[in-house]
């Protein structure tokens, strides 16, 4: 379905686009660094299935930790919360993404949440499948049925990118192996787990993937209950406590709605019970959150009264 183009909308986005100048495009993984910095594009997904967009909605991104989300929801519907949590932890951390140092110094070595890479690595080997391709199809079918779009692939080029490069993310697993938290081969999950962040899509498919959570699960569309809504709990919880990497404290603040950003520069809000917000911003702030993205739901939150706190 087509969206509404929406005057309000586009107005607040050429205000956030000002600040796209102030941030820096990634290029840890040399792929992201092709993206124009100046782009920005909003789309919301409103339960009753109308929606509303503004920007450059033609532009697609990867998910990259926004399909952390996903891993998680699906590993706690493949395995329940006590053996998902066993191994990963259910605590926000000061720390960046990457970070290694808490597997370390921590009392408890498992990972502290599922949105840090660490403990998104540990979930996405938890995926059940006999072998990664089954697990990447598994991965690949439910996103599809969330946005309710047979067309969402994997950017290859992207995740080849991330593969080719991810020696700080083969080091986190090397550690957790050490511990017992992952099995199975290293190389087969840095594989399966740069094609997840790889999944591609446009705003709208993420606004309607955050309609689903804004429905505790049911998918607006279809009205099937795609994620039990005790898992859809879980996961909206995440992202307001660790979403936003270690600037969530601030967001839960200042916007007020759970969110969950990636290094591409997407972030995926949901208004509970109202509506799904996908934006893509890649120009990043130095926490790694678009900071445009971030600017537009501000102005979002401030003007609709948004925040749920
Ligand atoms: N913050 C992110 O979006 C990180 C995801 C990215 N694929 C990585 O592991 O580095």
């Amino acid at each position: 379905m087509p969206c509404q183009t929406s005057e309000e909308l586009a107005e607040l986005v050429s205000i956030a686009r000002e600040v796209t100048k102030e941030g820096k495009i990634a290029d840890y993984i040399p792929a992201l660094g092709e993206a124009n910095q100046g782009d920005l594009s909003v789309a919301i997904y409103h339960i009753e299935n109308t929606c509303m967009s503004a920007g450059d909605i033609e532009k697609s991104f990867t998910l990259q930790s926004i399909s952390k989300v996903l891993t998680l929801a699906l590993v706690l519907m493949d395995h329940g919360e006590s053996y998902v949590f066993d191994k990963v932890g259910m605590e926000p951390t000061g720390d960046p993404f990457n970070s290694i140092v808490k597997l370390e110094t921590h009392e408890n070595q498992r990972p502290l949440n599922p949105m840090i890479n660490a403990g998104a690595l540990a979930v996405t080997n938890m995926i059940k499948g006999s072998d990664k391709e089954e697990k990447l199809s598994r991965f690949l079918a439910f996103t599809k049925e969330l946005t309710f779009n047979e067309n969402i692939k994997v950017c290859s080029e992207i995740a080849s990118s991330e593969f080719e490069n991810a020696w700080l993310n083969r080091s986190l697993c090397y550690f957790m192996k050490k511990d017992g938290i992952i099995d199975g081969d290293v190389e087969d999950l840095i594989d399966l787990y740069s094609k997840q962040c790889a999944v591609q899509m446009h705003s709208l498919d993420l606004a309607k993937i955050g309609a689903v959570f804004a429905l505790d699960g049911k998918h607006p569309q279809t009205e099937k209950q795609i994620i039990p809504k005790d898992i859809a709990r879980i996961c909206k919880t995440f992202m307001v406590t660790c979403g936003m990497y270690n600037a969530s404290g601030e967001f839960a603040i200042k916007v007020g709605i759970p969110a969950k950003s990636g290094v591409s520069g997407g972030i995926m809000g949901i208004v509970p019970y109202h509506f799904g917000i996908g934006i893509f911003g890649p120009s990043l702030d130095k926490k790694g959150n678009s900071i445009a993205g971030i600017k537009l739901l501000h102005l979002l939150s401030e003007k609709y009264e948004l925040n749920i706190f």
